[in-house]
């Protein structure tokens, strides 16, 4: 039977999880081809992840399972919980001790470094997210390898990591979307609780709810755009911007128009923002499959 790797992102507020085929032709160059299915869930939904990985087994056999995490201790012994009730330690395809081999930051992962002062420091979703987004660049885009990027996620707090000749040469860590908007709601008499509405981003806000819609989104689009600005400057190249992460579907829009006012008037060409789903499992996969 052939054999399946299983790859697990925990974040803060969601499990992403993908299955595929280890053995693949082209495992190694074409991601996509070797994904048998993936599942999103949120934190505790473990019941959902038993059932895709029952339905897993029946196409084959559950050779590795790799994870990142970056939530709490006890979602992490609870999923290790879930692979341990499947008892694939029986199964001779099975190389591993552990139920799930939780991978860190390194210092290195191929030709792309990590300049973070304390490697394990920076968020292990961080460094395959950037991991990921440099496998997009130079097989899809098929872009020089060198040329600056950078790899935002917004998720339950916001990621924007700059990467320059293959160095991931810093990122910055601000709220997310949703926990910007409930800080104002906690923090405040007055200012009512909202929930994401794109309707609601304008120019010149007239209402409570359109100004703080308007405000929190330009607050990650002004975040990004910031970091955009200086690896220009720091570069003379015009970065490839990657965007991944829930609430990016509010945010993108708003990314564009900052970028194509700067573009026209500072004369350069247009920023390049590429959506991703599951940026954190693409850099997963390419790892895994070919650090072997
Ligand atoms: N359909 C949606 N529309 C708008 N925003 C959304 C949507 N779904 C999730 N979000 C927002 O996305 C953010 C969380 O994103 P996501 O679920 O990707 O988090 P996560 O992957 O668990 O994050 P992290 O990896 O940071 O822990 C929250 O701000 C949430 O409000
Ligand atoms: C910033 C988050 C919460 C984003 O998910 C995560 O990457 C994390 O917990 N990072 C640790 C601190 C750091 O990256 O410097």
């Amino acid at each position: 039977m052939d054999k399946i790797c299983i790859l697990i992102d925990s974040g803060n507020s969601r499990i992403k999880a993908r299955a595929f085929w280890l053995n693949h032709p082209e495992a190694e160059k074409n991601l996509d081809k070797a994904i048998i299915n993936e599942i999103t869930i949120y934190n505790q939904e473990y019941a959902k992840l038993v059932g895709f990985v029952e339905r897993i087994t029946r196409d084959g056999n559950i050779a590795k399972v790799y994870g990142v995490t970056v939530a709490t201790e006890n979602i992490r012994t609870d999923l290790e919980n879930v692979f341990r009730s499947f008892d694939l330690e029986k199964s001779k395809d099975f190389n591993q001790k552990e139920p799930i081999v939780w991978l860190e930051s390194e210092e290195k992962a191929f030709s792309i470094k990590n300049l973070y002062e304390n490697t394990k420091q920076l968020g292990v979703d961080r460094w395959f997210g950037i991991i990921g987004a440099h496998y997009h660049l130079t097989h899809h885009l098929k872009v020089d390898s060198n040329v600056a990027l950078i790899h935002v996620s917004f998720g339950t707090a916001t990621t924007v990591d700059c990467m320059h000749n293959e160095q991931l040469i810093g990122g910055t860590i601000l709220p997310g979307l949703q926990m910007m908007f409930d800080s104002l709601f906690r923090g405040t008499a007055h200012l009512p609780k909202v929930a994401v509405s794109a309707s609601d981003i304008v120019n010149f806000p007239l209402t409570t709810h359109a100004a703080i819609q308007t405000g929190v989104v330009c607050a990650q689009a002004g975040a990004v755009f910031r970091q955009i600005q200086k690896l220009w400057f720091l570069t003379t190249q015009v970065p490839y911007v990657f965007i991944s992460g829930g609430a990016k579907e509010t945010i993108v829009d708003e990314i564009n128009s900052i970028c194509s006012h700067w573009s026209t008037a500072a004369g350069l060409a247009q920023v390049e923002c590429i959506e991703l789903e599951t940026t954190v499992l693409d850099g997963l996969q390419y790892y895994v499959s070919n650090k072997g």
